[in-house]
């Protein structure tokens, strides 16, 4: 008789949402930020603390974007999968900064299209992604228009749905918010984590203003000396 196979342990699923595992930032050896954390998925989770510690060093690194000066040790999970020697473009982390940077020679449309994933394929499919992506933000009608002729909140609006069409699974915020103004930067505030949240999508905000973590609604971690 044959011996029976052992039962293989149930496999624990791994972690969704965005981790953090013993994240080290240095530059030329000395230490400059570190970060162990989780963040759910459709949740946002807010880093606060002094200019020049390495918040966007930290964002630019799960991004994969780790600028050479630096130096860097632990891993980044996006959706359960370790990403950290991943190139950047196979991540699917999505990348928000305080300018919108549409590329100027590109049509609203086309920067919209640019983004969308390879998986859809064909003119039809690709421009009604496009059309969907500008009625989300209630820019129905804006694919021809040179990003130029845009305002600031139209042009907002555009670099967020030109993030969310490329399908990400974590959002990276690097001070979104900071050079709108303060009705705008309500609108955007309401936008962005709400489409977060109803996608579920797990946000790591970097800010320097109280009311964007406030608004964020989730857990805080303030680097500050003392804090
Ligand atoms: N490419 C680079 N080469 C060398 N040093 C850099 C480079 N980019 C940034 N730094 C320095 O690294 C440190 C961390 O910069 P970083 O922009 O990550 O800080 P931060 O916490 O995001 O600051 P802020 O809140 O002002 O945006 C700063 O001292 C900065 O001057």
């Amino acid at each position: 008789m044959r011996d029976a196979k052992p039962t293989p342990a149930p496999e624990t699923p791994p972690p969704a949402g965005l981790v953090f595992d013993g994240v080290r930032i240095a530059r030329q050896g000395v230490p400059l930020i570190a970060l162990d954390a989780r963040v759910a998925p459709g949740e946002v989770l807010t880093l606060m603390g002094p200019s020049g510690i390495g918040k966007s060093t930290l964002l630019a690194y799960a991004a994969g974007f780790l600028d050479p000066a630096f130096s860097a040790q632990g891993r980044v999970l996006v959706g359960g999968r370790d990403v950290t020697d991943l190139p950047a473009h196979r991540r699917h982390v999505g990348l928000l900064f305080q300018d919108p940077l549409l590329f100027p020679h590109l049509s609203v449309g086309d920067n919209l299209a640019f983004a969308l994933p390879e998986a859809i394929r064909g003119r039809s499919a690709r421009r009604d992604a496009v059309h969907q992506a500008l009625s989300e933000v209630e820019l129905g009608g804006y694919d021809a228009r040179d990003p130029a002729t845009l305002s600031g909140g139209q042009k907002a609006r555009i670099a967020l749905m030109r993030v969310l069409v490329s399908e990400p699974r974590a959002l990276l915020l690097d001070e979104p918010f900071s050079k709108l103004d303060t009705g705008l930067k309500a609108q955007m505030r309401d936008l962005v984590f709400g489409k977060a949240r109803r996608r579920g999508l797990p946000v790591l905000l970097v800010t320097h203003d109280r009311d964007d973590a406030a608004a964020a609604g989730g857990p805080i971690i303030d680097l500050s000396p003392g804090a």
